[in-house]
């Protein structure tokens, strides 16, 4: 990223300019000024990478004696390094002061702030105080005041703020987009969008704020009970749940504690027995691979949006409540992993759903029965994620499903999440609501998975 300043006189002009890691800033007064004869100083904020995995802002300056050829150069460099995004964003930024191993504040100011400040982006913070206080202030901000919601969180706080946007009144006509800065400790979304080596680097997601654009992907629908929930992440029952809710004290450990939840759930030997209702798309693995392929290379994974926007977000399956439609396959075995999502990553080196893509109006859904898997196999399972290898092993079930139903059978036996949140444990609903939510995006894609 760079910064440029040129100044001539009082009079700031606008100057930008980068490759791929470039932005620019105007200066104010305070910056070096030169005489008009002797020409316009142009300085340059630049991030630099520091290593693989670390963009650091550093300052260069030089002198330019023709104030017209100054600005034709940084004019034509702005248009390069800014694209269609806008510039200088205004920002609702909201950091969970506890996210993670409870350093986001620090880390923000450190190493977040410098870059947003030279980007000129102005930042209206709030710091979370609560469970669902993003999700308050969202509910009821004045949109027209932003140009993007940013959190500086985990996957929760995401989570809070996609239920905030799409709780609203005027949900389906929002087009306000989120943007991540990774500091909690999944942080899944954040991977989608800068792939497997930058996903937890917050300068790298930070310049993805300053030029990202808006991309649109689609939210799933859950019903449980009377209640509603928007999920853009994923939807889990099993081992994986267990790993994530039965951990939430060992924070500190970052995401190792997820292995230590998957080592508790499998000594201990659980079962989860359910019934799962789908409307099954796909099951071919190989039709699914290639489907994602193809859709990435060319583009092409977006379905139309025809929803009809009066009257709210609708569920065509209605809800938990309604009958199993009659088309929908019913696979009544215990489990010992569900897991529905919407995003191939769902923590760092976890791409759990290689072809998921961002606006396909499909979920994809991974089922490992507990009938003949050894609990061997399951710790394979769950440690070839990295390598995504787990789509091509026997024992693991996956599909493209428009829809599903799961209704747990043995009571109290582990969790349900959502988007890595608790909710209560009885029998919920899911339905891909196609485009509901943008998120910022440099290319407009997610990092692609190489499976
Ligand atoms: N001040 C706060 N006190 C307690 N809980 C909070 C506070 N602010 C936010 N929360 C809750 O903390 C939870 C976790 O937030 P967040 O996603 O930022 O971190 P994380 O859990 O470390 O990351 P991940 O969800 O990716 O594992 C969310 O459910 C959110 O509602």
């Amino acid at each position: 990223m760079l910064s440029l300043q040129a100044k001539n006189g009082d009079n700031t002009t606008d100057l930008f300019f980068s490759g791929d890691e470039f932005s620019f800033e105007s200066k104010n007064k305070n910056g070096v000024y030169l005489d008009k004869s002797k020409g316009i100083r142009i300085i340059i904020k630049a991030l630099i990478p520091q290593g693989k995995l670390v963009l650091k802002l550093n300052t260069f300056s030089f002198d330019v004696f023709d104030e017209e050829v100054a600005k034709l150069w940084v004019e034509n460099v702005n248009v390069i390094v800014y694209k269609d995004a806008k510039k200088e964003k205004k920002l609702k930024i909201f950091i969970n002061p506890f996210g993670g191993s409870g350093r986001a504040v620090k880390i923000f100011n450190q190493f977040v702030k410098p870059i947003f400040d030279a980007a000129r982006c102005k930042c209206d913070i709030t710091l979370t105080e609560y469970s669902n206080h993003a999700k308050e202030i969202v509910k009821d901000l004045d949109l027209k005041e932003y140009d993007a919601i940013i959190t500086a969180s985990g996957d929760g706080i995401v989570h809070e703020v996609v239920n905030g946007l799409l709780s609203r009144d005027d949900a389906l006509d929002i087009n306000i987009p989120i943007g991540v800065i990774p500091t909690g400790s999944g942080n899944g979304l954040s991977f989608c969008l800068l792939g497997n080596d930058h996903g937890n680097s917050v300068s790298h997601a930070t310049l993805n704020v300053i030029k990202g654009v808006p991309m649109k992907i689609d939210v799933c629908s859950v019903t449980q009970g009377n209640q509603r929930y928007y999920s853009f992440m994923s939807i889990n029952y099993g081992v994986i749940a267990d790993c994530d809710l039965s951990t939430e004290h060992l924070r500190f450990m970052k995401d190792f504690r997820f292995v230590v939840g998957a080592l508790q759930a499998l000594l201990a030997n659980r079962r989860y027995g359910c019934e799962i209702a789908v409307k099954i798309v796909d099951e071919n693995i190989e039709k699914i691979k290639q489907g994602y392929r193809k859709a990435y290379d060319t583009s092409t994974s977006c379905i139309e949006d025809d929803r009809d926007k009066s009257g709210g977000i609708k569920d065509k399956f209605g809800s938990v409540n309604d009958p199993i439609p009659s088309d929908w396959t019913v696979l009544n075995d215990d489990v010992y992993i569900f897991i529905a999502g919407k995003i191939p990553w769902i923590s760092k080196g976890q791409i759990v759903f290689p072809y998921a893509l961002p606006s396909d109006g499909l979920l994809d859904l991974m089922v490992v029965n507990s009938d003949k898997v050894s609990r061997m196999k399951v710790a394979s399972i769950l440690t070839s994620f990295d390598e995504s290898s787990h789509i091509n092993m026997k024992e693991v079930n996956y599909y493209k499903v428009a829809a599903l139903r799961l209704t747990p059978k043995n009571k109290n036996i582990g969790y349900i999440s959502i988007d890595g949140e608790r909710v209560p444990f009885e029998p919920f609903q899911v339905e891909v609501h196609p485009k509901l939510i943008n998120v910022l995006s440099i290319d407009g894609k997610y990092a692609p998975t190489n499976f």
